[in-house]
């Protein structure tokens, strides 16, 4: 597909490329960002932006005369920083003649089909009246064990919900690199394509500000390539990035997963980003563990289910569990946890998960 042919893109800032060396907020690339998403918007190109960023700019605004631990100074600093970063945001995009809206969310919000769906109404919303969506965590109130593990994972949420045709990562690297990037041996890897596993190059440095480091980077943008949508990580501080990754004669360096040409349905997309938010835990026997990961893909019915753990409402999103103990899926439930109990080992009675809504990794 032709660069300019994108109708809907969403482009992750990470907290890097927002802020200068000494944790205040660098307005000066903020804006060029923003110059750039207003250009895309204004030839037809719909942009939904997850920026990070809070905790840093809440950082370096307030001078603290105690320690703070760890939740506490995440609640402080992002109550702080997201409104100073949304400020800053609605005043650039104003400065276009454009509006952009804060869409501050938590992994609750993407654990129930309801609660997924609403959140994708209001996001609908906004990009049909013109309103670019400003998209980060709601840091204040997310419970630690509940986090997203970053924002990469959020913004693959978002494209995945939101049927974009291209991610774009934007860090304070030029991509993927084939060993560590700080040796000079090492090289970027332009193009990976569904059968090339990179994985192995992946060490976990990170950057001072950044929360998951490549290897979320990579686990999501191949995630999100396999649901037909391309994926890019690319250098947020190099000048005119986004407009040069959406022109395919300039040449920048950057990585691009090749989307796979499977498209999943939405549901399935749902289920398969759900595996950190699954309410229980369906055990099953070795034969039903081979029909439901067949290619032939069978649905997981009550005979091959021999347990069933966890509180569940009918629609949520439940783990399978084959014999050894291991994960192999994971789909929405036809039944609530009390129904399921009864009809363990049954035969005759509808799937447990319809193949429709098995999602296998
Ligand atoms: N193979 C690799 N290729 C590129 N970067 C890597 C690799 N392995 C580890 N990294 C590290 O990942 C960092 C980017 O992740 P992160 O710090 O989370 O950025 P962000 O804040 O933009 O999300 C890079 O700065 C780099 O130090
Ligand atoms: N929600 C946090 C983002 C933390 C985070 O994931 O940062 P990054 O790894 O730079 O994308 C903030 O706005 O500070």
């Amino acid at each position: 597909m032709g660069h300019s042919a994108y109708k809907l893109i969403a482009v992750k800032i990470g907290s890097n490329v927002l802020t200068r060396r000494d944790g205040t907020l660098d307005i000066t690339r903020m804006s060029a960002l923003v110059d750039q998403v207003a250009e895309l918007h204004r030839r037809g190109t719909g942009v939904i932006l997850v920026s990070s960023g809070a905790v840093a700019s809440g950082r370096s605004e307030l001078k603290l005369s105690q320690q703070l631990d760890t939740v506490s100074a995440r609640q402080l600093y992002s109550a702080v920083g997201q409104a100073k970063l949304i400020n800053r945001y609605y005043e650039l995009f104003r400065d276009h003649g454009i509006a952009c809206g804060q869409v501050l969310t938590t992994k609750e919000n993407f654990s129930t089909r309801r609660h997924y769906l609403n959140q994708k109404h209001c996001m609908e919303v906004m990009l049909e009246n013109g309103v670019i969506p400003v998209v980060n965590e709601n840091d204040t109130v997310s419970l630690t064990e509940l986090m997203f593990t970053d924002n990469d994972e959020l913004s693959g949420l978002i494209a995945s919900m939101m049927d974009v045709q291209a991610l774009v990562i934007l860090s304070n690297i030029d991509g993927v690199y084939d060993g560590d990037p700080s040796l000079p041996g090492s090289s970027l890897i332009a193009d990976i394509r569904q059968v090339e596993d990179a994985a192995a190059y992946i060490t976990e440095s990170r950057s001072s500000l950044g929360r998951g480091g490549m290897a979320t980077k990579y686990r999501i943008a191949t995630k999100v390539a396999s649901e037909g949508i391309a994926v890019i990580i690319a250098n947020g501080k190099r000048d005119n990035i986004l407009l040069d990754l959406m022109d395919e004669d300039a040449q920048v360096p950057r990585t691009l997963f090749h989307p796979s040409q499977e498209s999943a349905s939405g549901v399935k997309k749902w289920i398969a980003h759900s595996e950190g938010f699954s309410k229980g835990v369906i055990h099953v026997n070795a034969g039903a563990a081979e029909a439901i990961t067949a290619p032939a893909r069978a649905s997981l019915l009550p005979v091959g289910v021999t347990r069933v753990e966890g509180s569940f409402d009918d629609g949520d999103i439940v783990r399978v569990v084959n014999p050894e103990g291991n994960v192999i899926a994971w789909g929405r439930i036809g039944y609530d946890s009390a129904t399921a109990l009864a009809t363990v080992g049954k035969r005759d009675e509808k799937p447990f998960i319809h193949s429709d809504y098995l999602y296998i990794d």
